[in-house]
């Protein structure tokens, strides 16, 4: 068995997280690690129901963000805690770094109320009853907005996150570099403009200086 390892992708809506995660399952596999490959919110059939509201219906921020967490708290206790106790690498898209993004910077949330609900949300639920569960690292895609909304506007159909106008994701990539700033050691920025192959060089080489893959020379 190896060392667990809890690991997110963060980002705006179309930076290019999802287009990743797969190929760095399959290279963490590759190199003898058991990974469960997991969202947020949903990845239990509880919170799974959730997002569906979430991404569709109408809501006020209060109600979105008590949703949120009620997701994320059954995601822990089903999925992402059980997960680390076997020693396995969790690949999350997206966690709580999104929460004070898009509640706190792109709804205007209160940021200490946030932090009391995470502490609430992700306390009580691991083998260590008093660890709240943070991840080890986070791959944050840093893309300009402008550049995210042109992906998608050729990729799919809106969701009622990504039909928020231009200056929600700007509020919200400065709260994803707050939340950055906040925990340098935590957080490496991947350049998510650049082309596809690079980026994925980008992640690589941070997760291989983390020790969880061999370095490429
Ligand atoms: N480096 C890149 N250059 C150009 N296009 C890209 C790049 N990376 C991803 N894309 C395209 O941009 C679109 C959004 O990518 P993707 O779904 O991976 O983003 P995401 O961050 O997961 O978005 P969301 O959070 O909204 O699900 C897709 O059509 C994808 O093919
Ligand atoms: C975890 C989390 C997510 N969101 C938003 C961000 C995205 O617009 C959607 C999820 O869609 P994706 O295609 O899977 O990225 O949910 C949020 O507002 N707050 C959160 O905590």
């Amino acid at each position: 068995m190896t060392n667990g390892a809890f690991i997110t992708f963060e980002g705006i809506d179309g930076a290019g997280k999802s287009s990743h995660i797969d190929a760095l399952a399959q290279a963490l596999r590759a190199a003898g690690h058991t990974v469960t490959l997991t969202r947020e919110p949903g990845g239990t059939p509880l919170a799974e129901k959730l997002r569906e509201m979430l991404l569709h219906d109408s809501m006020d921020a209060l109600t979105e963000t008590l949703l949120v967490f009620a997701a994320r708290r059954d995601h822990l206790r089903c999925v992402i805690e059980p997960a680390l106790a076997r020693g396995e690498v969790v690949l999350c898209d997206r966690f709580t770094d999104a929460t004070f993004a898009y509640q706190g910077a792109g709804r205007g949330f209160d940021l200490e109320v946030l932090s009391y609900m995470e502490r609430l949300a992700q306390t009580g639920v691991g083998l260590q009853p008093d660890l709240m569960r943070n991840p080890d690292l986070t791959l944050w895609f840093d893309v300009p907005p402008e550049v995210a909304a042109q992906r998608l506007s050729a990729a799919r159909a809106p969701d009622r996150f990504e039909s928020q106008p231009v200056e929600f994701f700007t509020r919200v990539a400065r709260g994803y570099a707050d939340r950055a700033a906040g925990a340098p050691q935590r957080f490496a920025r991947i350049d998510s403009s650049q082309p596809r192959e690079q980026v994925a060089a980008q992640l690589r080489a941070v997760v291989a200086a983390r020790g969880w893959l061999a370095q490429t020379p």
